[in-house]
């Protein structure tokens, strides 16, 4: 994309939630997580690169011990509709009886967080939590796929911003977006 296309995109694009109701919503998420989890001594999974702004603004809302740590997963490439994962940076940690938490921007379809859950489960885990800030109102979810914590509900757009990009651009945001007529 080019740069001014960029700046169309964001200009012309519907705000559905602004800075503010994000980091309301991160701060229900917040208070959720630490009454479940607070005494677990969890890991933290960032989902990069989606999940990375949604982490790094709720992970200091959460006050109690924990790990972090990340993993990299990916379907979307720049594209509006998912194809087939690519690992690019699997979990790295011993997960052996351990709680494990998933954080990411977004559950659309669900296809991503089910290989992920999946791939912890076989470690020998103890148990496993997904977080996302946006759960996506739709009915093509992957079968048994289902987040503990979230933030917003949204309706079926193309969403940008806070973590999520549309073409590779505007992750950057804490708003989240609609693209004009997806
Ligand atoms: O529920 P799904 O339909 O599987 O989609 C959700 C996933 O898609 C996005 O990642 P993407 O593939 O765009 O990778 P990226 O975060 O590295 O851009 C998002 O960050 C989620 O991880
Ligand atoms: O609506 C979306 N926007 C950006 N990235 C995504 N990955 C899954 N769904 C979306």
């Amino acid at each position: 994309m080019e740069l001014p296309e960029a700046l169309t995109i964001i200009d012309n694009a519907d705000l559905l939630h602004s800075e503010a109701e994000v980091l309301a919503a991160i701060d229900r998420m917040a208070s959720q997580m630490t009454v479940a989890l607070k005494d677990a001594n969890p890991i933290v999974y960032t989902v990069l690169n989606g999940g990375l702004i949604v982490a790094g603004n709720l992970l200091p809302r959460l006050k109690f011990p924990l790990e972090m740590s990340y993993l990299h997963a990916t379907r979307y490439r720049n594209e509006t509709s998912g194809g087939v994962l690519d690992w690019k940076v699997k979990p790295h940690d011993d997960l052996k009886g351990r709680t494990v938490v998933i954080v990411d921007d977004i559950l659309d379809e669900g296809h991503t967080l089910a290989a992920i859950v999946e791939y912890i489960k076989a470690q020998g885990v103890k148990d496993i939590h997904v977080a996302v800030l946006v759960d996506k109102l739709h009915n093509r979810k992957a079968e048994g796929i289902k987040a503990d914590f979230v933030g917003l509900k949204v309706d079926d757009r193309f969403l940008f911003g806070c973590g999520m990009d549309y073409q590779g651009y505007w992750r950057n945001t804490l708003a989240i977006y609609a693209v004009k007529g997806l």
